[in-house]
Parts: structure tokens; sequence; C-alpha cells
């Protein structure tokens, strides 16, 4: 019998120095300044230092306000779930989770990009980005974007400011606080909690039936595309724009007043610097019925044309 035992591998004790590396303990996991704040949660920049030599490697940290864990939990737990599930090289890598001792207040663990979102980067490099690098920018976010509809997601809250810079020349789609996906229910999801909905980069059918389709994240594409021609210059984003469209009015009113304003065909204008057939693209992202709108696919192939 003791040969048997011996001999096999079953009886071998698990090797123990075997760790889970998306495992984090939040013992070693260092706050150093906040990153971002959202509806629900806010996103710091930790460093993860279990050797206490701030050899540590940093990381983007998601966690969820004490107020809003039990409503929001799950959210959060579908965030990690639909992030782990993603790899592309426009999309921000998941690295773990981080789960405190009550097991209650999980935290999503991401790679840190130093060079932030373009909603910050863009305005200070203006003289340095050219019109072929906002091209190739927009290219990629179509790709992550694309990607990301061919898993049955979508992602709904589409705009520069959640788009991070990985280098002068990568980009990647950095957030999925919103990102749902629309397996089973025929194509769109019933959007819910319209406080958290950015309305100026919402589509008609979004304002109107609280239905998303993948085009209404063509739509978002659009007025994301447009952030990046204006170098995201906030005098002139499209809330301002459209707020001056609309006429300054506030609350449910401004829903309403877009609404009609887009039913009416009006749109964004042209920025000077944009040339035309890249205002053409916008222009096709905007189509009113979601069924007519270009979608991810010819988008990459025109705007690759584009650059060449
Ligand atoms: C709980 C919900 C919730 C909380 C939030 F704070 C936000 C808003 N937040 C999103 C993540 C954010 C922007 C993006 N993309 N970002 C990620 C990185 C990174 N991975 O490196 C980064 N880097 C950076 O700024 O470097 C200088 N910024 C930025 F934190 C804003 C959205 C939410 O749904």
């Amino acid at each position: 019998l003791d040969m048997l035992e011996e001999e096999n591998p079953c009886f071998k004790p698990l090797p123990t120095n075997i760790v889970d590396p998306t495992i984090f303990e939040k013992r070693f996991l260092k706050k150093i300044r906040e990153l971002g704040e959202g509806h629900y949660g806010k996103v710091e920049l930790c460093r993860y230092d279990p050797r206490g030599d701030k050899t540590g490697e940093l990381v983007a940290v998601k966690s969820l306000k004490p107020d809003n864990r039990e409503e929001q939990g799950n959210n959060l737990s579908t965030e990690i779930n639909i992030l782990k599930a993603l790899y592309h090289d426009n999309i921000v890598k998941y690295k773990g989770i981080c789960l405190d001792e009550s097991g209650q207040a999980i935290k999503l663990i991401m790679e840190y990009l130093p060079l932030g979102s373009l909603k910050e980067h863009l305005p200070k490099y203006r003289n340095k980005t050219s019109l072929g690098t906002l091209l190739s920018y927009a290219t990629q976010i179509c790709k992550g974007m694309d990607y990301l509809g061919s898993k049955n997601y979508i992602h709904r809250d589409l705009a520069a400011r959640n788009v991070l810079l990985e280098n002068e020349r990568t980009v990647k789609i950095g957030d999925f606080g919103l990102t749902k996906s629309i397996k089973d229910n025929d194509g769109y999801y019933i959007v819910k909690d319209e406080n958290e909905s950015p309305v100026f980069w919402y589509a008609p059918e979004c304002l109107t039936h609280c239905k998303f389709y993948r085009s209404s994240d063509v739509w978002s594409f659009g007025v994301t595309m447009y952030e990046l021609i204006t170098y995201c210059d906030s005098s002139k984003s499209p809330m301002n724009l459209f707020l001056s469209m609309i006429g300054p009015t506030q609350g449910q009113m401004t829903v309403v007043r877009l609404v009609n304003t887009l039913k009416e065909g009006k749109r964004l204008p042209r920025p000077e610097t944009c040339p035309e057939p890249v205002y053409e693209l916008m222009r096709r992202c905007w189509e009113q019925a979601p069924e007519k709108r270009i979608t991810f696919k010819s988008l990459i192939e025109e705007l690759t044309a584009m650059q060449r």
C-alpha cells in the first residue's frame, strides 16, 4: 500500500506556494490618490505593496461608497465578471479583486494608465496631436467597441472621459460601469435609472423609449469623436453646444427640448478644424433611426481608409 501512496500523485500534498495572482490582499493595498468619482463609488490609484518597500505595482481600484453597497453591489460584481472576460488591446486590463474581511466591499483591480483619459490629456497636448492621431484613436475605440458588441455587451457610457491613453499612440476603453449584456433580450437593454445617463451622449431612442441598442453606442461614439476633433475643449463640449441650441433650460425640460431638437434633424455643428469627410462619418453615427446608423465594423474600415 505504501508503494502505492508514494507513487500515486493523488496522495501528494498540494503545493502551498501557488497563489492566485488575481486575489489582492486588502492589507497590502495602499491608497495613493483618487482618480475619479462616480455616482455610486470611486476609482483610486493604489500601490499593491506586499513587501512593504514601495516596490509594488501601481493599480487602479474601483470601489463602492458604503451607503451604495447593497443596491450597487451586484452592479460592481457584474462589471467585474464582464471585464474579467474581455481580452482586447483597446480595453483596459482586468487584474483582479480585493475582498475585505466581511466579504461585503469587493473592489475591482485594473491596470493603471498614468496618462489618464482623453478628456484630461487632449486639451494639454493639442499642439502635439495631429488629425491623423485623432483618427487613429477613433479607430481604436471602434475596435474595442466592435469587440464588446461581438460579446453581446453594450457600453452605455462611451465618452472621451472613459477612454484612457496607454501611450501617445494607444488608447483603451477604461470604464465599464454602465455596461450591460443584451444576450437574451433581443438586442436592446431597457435603461432604468435615468440619473446615471449622460443625456448629451444618448441617442433619441434612449431618451424617448429608454431602449439602448448596439447602435445607441454608435451614436455615443459619434459624440465621442466630436470631443476628439475639438480636443475635448470644454467651451465646445457637446453639453454646452446642445444647451446653446435648445436654450438654457433646467430639469427634465432639458431632455424634452433635446429630443425635439434631435427630431427636427438638428445635430452638433461641424467643428471648423474638422474635414468634411470626418464630419460626414459623425453624421452617419447620428441617424435618427437606430437601424440606419453606420456600424462599428464600417467605421473601422472608413476611418482606416482616411488614414492612408
Ligand atoms: C463606482 C463607479 C465609478 C467610479 C468612478 F470614479 C468612475 C469614473 N472613473 C472611471 C475610471 C477613470 C476614467 C476612465 N476610464 N480612470 C481609470 C484609470 C486607470 N485605469 O488608470 C484612470 N487613470 C487616470 O486617471 O490616470 C491619471 N482614470 C477615472 F478614474 C474616472 C466611473 C464609475 O463607474
